[in-house]
């Protein structure tokens, strides 16, 4: 692992990243409509031109950016090599690069996709990783691990952007905390003495609106709270300090279609991504001017 003795811990690298830059993380999400949008054809061709010109649009200006994986694989291994390309150059320009591959498996099977993301030798290595505690906290314990010796971060599903995601995260255990708060609970014990902020996130919807509550949300897990839902499912930035109450400092927003849609113009991109950027700023300050 070449880079594990140079990397800072992705906590830090990302507080500094969003101080810099403007807390805003923008997703790469090729739909097949927004090629179709952009005049671009639904193939590796499309995918290439598209994903080149997000990056080089925003990887010089924005925080973080967010490549869906799902969107890569569905053109078998070109759409790999698209994506490692794009990883390789977004890192490049100074952007954090976030691998949106929601992986989470069995302990053993798990150690194989932690090292396909967060093990430096990989052609795939990003800064972070999503990932989903389904099969259990513990079960993500090679990527936690891997996480802290190579220096990159770890976001865990929480409380997601969708409707659906409540049967499941609301969900009450024995011991009366629902599975979200859990999931919460260990990601700050896992940030536990960390500064400026720890490199475990939760994924938690800014869709969500009043609803944290009635999960029993500590948002204090003195780590990056990933923010998915502004722009396309209906989330605004001034949404954020209603959801996120005082933890509203450490949300990471994501946008992907909402900045994605003034494509395939360079400036319309940059434009759109500074305006989210922005607001999102402005939000964050007036919430802590109250
Ligand atoms: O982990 C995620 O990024 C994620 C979690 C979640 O709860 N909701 C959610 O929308 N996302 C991702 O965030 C992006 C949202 O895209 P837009 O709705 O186009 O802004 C997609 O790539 C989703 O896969």
């Amino acid at each position: 692992m070449t880079e594990t003795t140079t990397l800072e811990p992705f906590g830090a690298r990302l507080r500094r990243a969003m101080d810099e830059r403007g807390p805003l993380c923008v997703g790469i999400d090729p739909h097949a409509s927004l090629l179709a949008d952009w005049g671009l054809s639904d193939d590796i061709a499309g995918l290439e031109r598209f994903t080149r010109t997000v990056v080089e649009a925003l990887a010089d200006r924005v925080a973080v950016l967010k490549p869906q994986s799902a969107f890569f694989e569905r053109f078998g291994s070109r759409g790999i090599a698209v994506l490692e390309q794009a990883v390789a150059d977004s890192r490049e320009a100074g952007a954090l690069v976030l691998m949106d591959a929601k992986r989470g498996d069995i302990g053993s099977t798990m150690a194989a996709y932690a090292a396909t993301y967060l093990d430096p030798a990989s052609p795939l290595f990003s800064d972070a990783v999503t990932v989903s505690p389904y099969l259990g906290y513990g079960s993500l314990r090679p990527a936690l691990d891997l996480a802290r010796e190579s220096g990159t971060g770890v976001f865990v599903l929480a409380l997601t952007s969708n409707p659906e995601g409540a049967e499941v995260q609301h969900a009450v255990r024995a011991g009366g905390a629902s599975v979200a708060a859990t999931m919460l609970e260990h990601l700050k014990a896992e940030n536990a003495d960390a500064a400026p902020m720890g490199s475990y996130g939760a994924v938690v919807g800014a869709t969500l609106g009043d609803t944290l509550g009635a999960a029993g949300a500590d948002l204090a897990i003195n780590g990056p709270l990933l923010a998915p839902g502004i722009g396309a499912q209906g989330a605004t930035p001034a949404d954020l300090p209603r959801v996120f109450g005082a933890a509203v400092r450490d949300v990471v927003p994501n946008v992907s279609r909402g900045v994605l849609r003034h494509g395939p113009d360079v400036a319309a991109l940059r434009a759109s991504a500074a305006r989210f950027a922005g607001e999102v700023r402005d939000a964050v300050d007036t919430a802590a001017s109250r």
